[in-house]
């Protein structure tokens, strides 16, 4: 059974919509014009206990209105959600100790108080028995290495140091699910690596499913074997980062380097005819083509059997801009993969 199942869910928000000029700002006072929005247009889907999920999209797509009713901080317009067996807004409270949430921009420790504080507040709140509340605040901390912050007060704290008391404080309650809302934003490399190897060694050794919004594909790539992209209200993509990859990356480059500059010219002008565009930078030839126009066994077979190549590798679409190309454009290239494996392995639309 799903722990989280969530069918034709939508969310609208009705705003007022002021007109321009004095005349206008006044109208609007007297008489609002009221306007329905539409944040989530008919999702649906299912997560197993243990899976790791990246919800993607572009800003504005409806990720943070999607976990706000999965946390039952929203309620939803229409459509069924259920998360570890209840309805999260019917049953906020029940649902808080089964839900752990971490947003990357919005802390849920108390600023003025030391760490320890805050956590002992969590601890009264979910009346998570003293012995427990030791074991694992002491378990983590050490794996968090964040011992030596536990009685610094929450200001002073780096945001490095900051994110991973604010996993730990998400965790003291054994949660069986993690919302995780941009938890690398604005951190550098060390520190973003430390939070994934973290979020990975619970998923894989406590079975702790997690749903991760983010803008940072590595985050996806170390951590999701889902991945879900939204865009304007309604679900796109249903799958994996490498499916993606295979049937939307369509960008491909090649690069050879040769012994001498002038052999790499050589080699550029066999292309100079087909579907490649061919650039040549000192010993460097660079063959970018769209693989669906230009064969790649043919254009290695050409290149092997009348050039000399010292060095060959080849480089597909980062996933960086085929995420922010799929933004832009949608779904539109190759054939999405069959309906009944879109649940978990393939485009919904
Ligand atoms: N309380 C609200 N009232 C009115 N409109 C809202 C409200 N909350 C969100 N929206 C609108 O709903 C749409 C989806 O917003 P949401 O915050 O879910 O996007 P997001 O995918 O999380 O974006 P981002 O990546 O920028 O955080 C946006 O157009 C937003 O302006």
């Amino acid at each position: 059974m799903p722990i989280i199942d969530v069918q034709h869910l939508r969310k609208t928000f009705v705003t007022s919509v002021r007109k321009e000029g004095r005349l206008g700002t006044l109208r609007s006072l007297i008489r609002p014009e009221r306007r329905e929005m539409v944040a989530v247009e008919d999702i649906s889907f299912s997560i197993e206990q243990g899976e790791s999920v990246a919800y993607l999209g572009p800003n504005g797509a409806g990720k943070s209105t999607t976990i706000k009713m999965l946390t039952g901080i929203l309620e939803p317009s229409e459509g069924r959600i259920e998360v570890a067996g209840r309805v999260p807004h019917l049953n906020r409270k029940l649902s808080a100790y089964q839900i752990g949430v971490v947003f990357g921009q919005r802390s849920q420790l108390l600023f003025d108080l030391p760490v320890n504080d805050s956590y002992e507040l969590f601890r009264y709140m979910y009346s998570i028995p003293w012995d427990r509340y030791r074991a694992n605040l002491k378990a983590f901390a050490e794996v968090l290495e964040v011992e030596h912050l536990l009685k610094r007060t929450v200001r002073t704290l780096s945001l490095g140091q900051r994110m991973r008391c604010e996993i730990l404080a998400s965790l003291l309650h054994e949660p069986d699910i993690l919302f995780l809302d941009e938890p690398t934003i604005g951190l550098d490399v060390v520190a973003k690596e430390r939070i994934r190897a973290f979020i990975e060694q619970i998923n894989r050794e406590k079975g702790i499913t997690l749903l991760l919004t983010t803008h940072d594909m590595q985050d996806i790539e170390r951590l999701c074997q889902r991945t879900m992209i939204i865009d304007k209200g309604q679900l796109i993509y249903d799958g994996s980062l490498q499916r993606i990859r295979e049937h939307y990356a369509t960008e491909r480059q090649i690069r050879v380097t040769y012994e001498e500059p002038w052999l790499a010219e050589a080699a550029a002008l066999l292309f100079s005819d087909q579907q490649v565009k061919a650039r040549v930078e000192e010993r460097m030839l660079t063959l970018s083509y769209d693989q669906h126009a230009a064969d790649t066994s043919d254009l290695l077979q050409t290149l092997i059997t009348h050039t000399k190549p010292r060095d060959l590798t080849m480089q597909d679409e980062n996933i960086d801009a085929l995420i922010s190309r799929i933004y832009r454009e949608g779904l539109t290239h190759g054939e999405p993969p069959s309906r009944p494996e879109a649940q978990l392995e393939g485009a919904v639309r």
